[in-house]
C-alpha cells in the first residue's frame, strides 16, 4: 500500500480556489476533517507518470514554511494532487490587498521574507530546486504564516510556452543570467528569484520592471542592471536583495547564509 496514494472516496470537494497552471484547484476535506486543496490535473498539462514517481519524494519534504503535499489520487483521470490548505491564498494577492496596512510595516514585510527564506533553506538542504519561486507561488495562512508552494512542479509542465526561456509564460523577470542563457537551474537561481520576491514584498506586490517587455528585461539583466530600491525600503534590506542578484551564481549567498543576514536585520 503506497502511503502517498489517497483514496478519493475519503475526499469531499468544496468550492473552487482558482485555476492554476494545471487546471482547477478546489478546497476540500480529507477524512471529513482535514482541510485540503485538491488540484484536478487537466489532461495533457503535466507529464503525469514522471510526477507520480516524484510524488513519493515530495511527500517527504516537510517544513512549517512549505505547503505540505499530503498525497495523490492516481487510479483515475484526472489525477488529484492533495496538499494542505492555506486560507488567505497567494502572497502576491495578499500583498496587493493589504498594501495600505503593510506599507512601512518593515517588521511584517521582513518576517514574510524570513519565513520564505526558511522554507527555501530547507529545500536547499535537501538539494531540491523550486524553479519558479515568486510571490505568486507562495501562500498565506492563519496568523500571517507564509509558505512556499508548488516547489519542483515546473519540471512536469508540458506547455512549451512555460518551459522554454523564449516562451511567453516563462518567468523571465525572476530568472538570473545563467537561466536566461542556458536554463541552468540551481539553488543559486532560486536565490536570484528570492531577491525578486523580496522586491515584490517590499513594494507590496508591484510587477518587477513594470511594463518592460521580456526582451528588454533580458537585455538589462545581461548588462548587470538590477531592480531599483523600492521606495522607503531601508538600505540594509535592499543590500540583501542586491546580494541575491550577483551576476555570477557562485557570488550569491546560499539560503542558509541569507537566513543569518535577515535575522541580523531583524535586530535593527
Ligand atoms: C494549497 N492552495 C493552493 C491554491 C491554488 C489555487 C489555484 N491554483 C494554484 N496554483 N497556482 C500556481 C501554480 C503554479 C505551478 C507552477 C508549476 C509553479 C507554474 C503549478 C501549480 F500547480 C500551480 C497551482 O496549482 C494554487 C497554488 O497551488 C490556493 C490555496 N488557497 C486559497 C485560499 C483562498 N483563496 C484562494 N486560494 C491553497 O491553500
Amino acid at each position: 500500500h503506497d502511503k502517498w496514494e489517497i483514496d478519493p472516496s475519503e475526499l469531499t470537494l468544496l468550492e473552487e480556489l482558482g485555476s492554476g497552471q494545471f487546471g482547477v484547484v478546489r478546497r476540500g476535506k480529507w477524512r471529513a476533517k482535514i482541510e485540503v486543496a485538491i488540484k484536478m490535473m487537466k489532461e495533457g498539462t503535466m507529464s503525469e507518470d514522471d510526477f507520480i514517481d516524484e510524488a513519493k519524494v515530495m511527500t517527504k519534504l516537510q517544513h512549517q514554511n512549505l505547503v505540505q503535499l499530503y498525497g495523490v489520487c492516481t487510479k483515475h483521470r484526472p489525477i488529484f494532487i492533495v496538499t494542505e490548505y492555506l486560507k488567505h491564498g497567494s502572497l502576491l494577492m495578499y500583498l496587493r490587498k493589504h498594501e495600505t496596512t503593510l506599507t512601512g510595516n518593515y517588521g511584517m514585510l521582513l518576517d514574510t521574507c524570513i519565513q520564505v527564506c526558511k522554507g527555501m533553506s530547507y529545500l536547499e538542504r535537501h538539494n531540491y530546486i523550486h524553479r519558479d519561486l515568486a510571490a505568486r507561488n507562495c501562500l498565506v495562512g492563519v496568523e500571517n504564516v507564509v509558505k512556499v508552494a508548488d516547489f519542483g512542479l515546473a519540471r512536469y509542465v508540458l506547455d512549451d510556452e512555460y518551459t522554454s526561456s523564449g516562451g511567453a509564460k516563462f518567468p523571465i523577470k525572476w530568472a538570473p543570467p545563467e537561466v536566461l542563457h542556458y536554463t541552468r537551474f540551481s539553488s543559486k537561481s532560486d536565490v536570484w528569484a528570492y531577491g525578486v520576491l523580496m522586491w515584490e514584498v517590499f513594494t507590496c506586490g508591484k510587477m518587477p520592471y513594470g511594463r518592460l517587455k521580456n526582451a528588454e528585461v533580458v537585455e538589462r539583466v545581461q548588462r548587470g542592471i538590477v531592480l531599483e530600491r523600492p521606495p522607503r525600503c531601508p538600505e540594509k534590506i535592499y543590500a540583501v536583495m542586491q546580494m541575491c542578484w550577483a551576476h555570477n551564481a557562485d557570488d550569491r549567498p546560499s539560503f542558509r547564509g541569507l537566513k543569518e543576514e535577515l535575522k541580523l536585520l531583524e535586530l535593527d
